[in-house]
């Protein structure tokens, strides 16, 4: 085993984090202040990484005004304690929640953009927040700064009569950052922390699965902001004295690079990224002019050499399920999914849908009604308008007239996340899997719109969490099995063939336990043995009742499933029947050998 690789296994093993932790705690009593103090900084700068890293690694939130939550939470901890009397664990707590809505508020504006928007909102963010510190000199002391903040660096914390040593202060900070750490970890292998990456990876996607964009960004930005006010909180207290001058964009530039150093995504990497900023600063004393150039290189460095920065060299993998820690009872297949009620009505029932796009009309006054039990084939040359049907039943697109009733409620419009919270799922043209999660990972993903427990009992592994987790990594092995992935289950789905991508995506949708599948083109690029597997997959999902819509152009394929078939051209319908009709019918013909002619020529 690659050496590293043994040193990042061992750094990450409970036992270890436990004696060192305990090692530590003792050691404070036997140090110097000094470095307790340093140790105390060192576990701000560890929760800060992890607050970053929440946001920025795991939701895929840049922020580059993260001393913007530093200073609100160290100057409302302050004042709390300071002109309030609100005892210091209080006042830290009191402290996050208000950090994790100043996070809800900036998501407002934030989930609306990305990229260099998002970069050039969260810096905004951070510079305003430094000059209202600044210009606020009644209550922050401008930049004369605040002074009298009770710390134990002074001997002036209290809670309760107790006067709080710099050597308990830092033992106190060592077990919240511990339960934090803990509760962090369960969380991102919880579908909070999937559905996190997954907006990261693809907000489309994510949508498909009943994830809300809008939601799961705001609620990454209040947990970021929350655990950056509880590390503001105890970092006020620690120095006793806060002036602007800490709060710079040059600390929030800081917090970035340790979290990138140190490997975002990965919670310990953000351990050994904080802890190499907190203590090479001491060593670059000299360089204390050039900070933002020195942080340049190191980051510049870092990408070149160690794209997943230190983390990824020490090989540790952030896992996005709790399937190590749960043992989980494999259902037979046909527990998995609901039986579906075949009797009631049409399931979908699209009519007079029309999209246009600029200066194209995909669709053109297009009906349809599907009824559960049933499979629907679409069929027609590319271009025809079988993808913006699925695009528009699945809440993607807008139509712009007509409508799509689901179970006879209108549904034209709704947002994608909404649709799939139906019980409408669907797969995309190309497999859209998020790459870096495990096929099991994927295929859990699927389900979560099913999940029940919310996010403090996920953070804190609850009894009923547990068990609903456990079931459902149940369900996701009996999938697996009858897709025959179980071989592949631990593998990244981005590393696997292509055919085995597209089953994987197939089984996700099942896992969603749906009552109408929209299949866009499952079978292509399927190997014959994988194309048997998905029709069996497909075969299942009807017979628990689910209504299915399938694209495809292999009509071999089609004619073994499908109850009725839909033909397209330009957008419109032009047949609906039996498959045998289909293939005789002239229009359906000419309109697949017109193509064919066009792509000759
Ligand atoms: N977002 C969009 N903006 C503009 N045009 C679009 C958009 N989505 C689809 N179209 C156009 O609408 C038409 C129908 O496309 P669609 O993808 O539905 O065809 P399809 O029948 O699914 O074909 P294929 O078999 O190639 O997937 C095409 O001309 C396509 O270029």
């Amino acid at each position: 085993m690659n050496p590293l690789h043994l040193i990042g296994r061992v750094i990450s093993n409970p036992w270890f984090v436990g004696v060192l932790c305990t090692v530590a705690a003792v050691a404070a009593g036997f140090v110097n202040q000094g470095t307790v103090q340093m140790w105390c900084f060192l576990i701000v700068n560890i929760m800060l990484a992890q607050s970053i890293n929440l946001l920025t690694g795991i939701a895929g939130q840049i922020s580059l005004g993260h001393a913007g939550f530093l200073a609100i939470g160290s100057y409302v901890a302050a004042v709390l304690l300071k002109d309030y009397g609100v005892p210091f664990p209080v006042a830290i707590l009191i402290t996050m929640v208000v950090s994790a809505m100043v996070g809800y508020v900036l998501a407002i504006p934030s989930g609306r953009v990305r990229e260099f928007y998002l970069a050039m909102m969260s810096l905004a963010f951070g510079l305003i927040v430094y000059e209202l510190v600044r210009e606020w000199r009644d209550l922050t002391g401008g930049v004369m700064g605040m002074r009298g903040i009770p710390s134990p660096n002074l001997n002036t914390l209290e809670i309760f009569g107790w006067q709080v040593s710099m050597e308990w202060y830092f033992r106190i900070m060592l077990i919240s950052l511990l339960v934090l750490m803990m509760m962090l970890r369960n969380f991102v292998k919880s579908h909070f922390g999937r559905a996190f990456y997954a907006i990261h990876v693809s907000e489309v996607a994510a949508g498909s699965l009943g994830i809300s964009q809008g939601g799961t960004k705001r609620f990454a930005y209040a947990l970021s902001g929350g655990i950056a006010g509880i590390a503001a909180g105890f970092y006020a207290y620690m120095v006793g004295y806060l002036t602007p001058e800490s709060f710079t964009l040059m600390r929030s530039v800081e917090i970035l690079v340790m979290s990138i150093v140190g490997g975002l995504g990965s919670l310990m990497g953000q351990v050994l990224g904080a802890a190499l900023f907190t203590y090479l600063p001491q060593q670059l004393q000299a360089f204390n002019d050039y900070q933002f150039i020195v942080y340049g290189l190191i980051l510049v460095f870092s990408f070149i050499l160690l794209p997943r920065g230190i983390a990824g060299l020490l090989g540790t993998h952030t896992r996005y399920s709790k399937h190590d820690q749960l043992t989980a009872n494999i259902p037979d297949v046909n527990a998995v999914l609901s039986r579906r009620d075949t009797g009631s009505g049409a399931l979908v029932d699209v009519q007079g849908v029309v999209m246009e796009f600029t200066g194209l009309r995909a669709l053109d006054d297009v009906s349809l009604k599907v009824l559960p039990g049933t499979i629907t084939g679409l069929v027609g040359p590319n271009g025809s308008g079988k993808s913006t049907l699925i695009n528009v039943i699945s809440g993607i697109y807008k139509p712009t007239a007509g409508t799509v009733r689901f179970k006879g409620q209108a549904i034209n419009g709704w947002p994608a996340h909404k649709v799939a919270c139906l019980g409408i799922t669907r797969t995309f043209q190309d497999p859209r899997n998020v790459p870096s999660f495990t096929v099991r990972e994927n295929i859990l993903m699927g389900a979560h719109r099913l999940y029940k427990h919310g996010a403090f009992a996920a953070s804190i592994n609850s009894p009923a969490a547990s068990r609903e987790e456990g079931q459902f990594l149940g369900r996701v092995d009996a999938l697996m099995k009858e897709a025959d992935l179980i071989r592949h289950a631990d593998e990244a789905v981005g590393n696997l063939p292509y055919g085995i991508q597209r089953l994987a995506e197939v089984a996700r949708a099942l896992a969603s336990d749906p009552e109408l599948l929209l299949l866009d083109e499952p079978a292509a690029g399927l190997s014959e043995s994988e194309s048997e597997r998905l029709g069996a997959l497909i075969r299942l999902a009807r017979d628990h009742g689910v209504g299915v819509i399938l694209i495809d152009h292999h009509m071999d394929f089609l004619e073994e499933l499908v109850d009725e078939v839909v033909a397209f051209d330009a957008g419109r319908e032009i047949y609906r029947g039996d498959m045998e009709g289909m293939r005789a019918d002239r229009a359906v013909v000419e309109a697949y050998l017109g193509k064919e002619e066009e792509s000759h020529a």
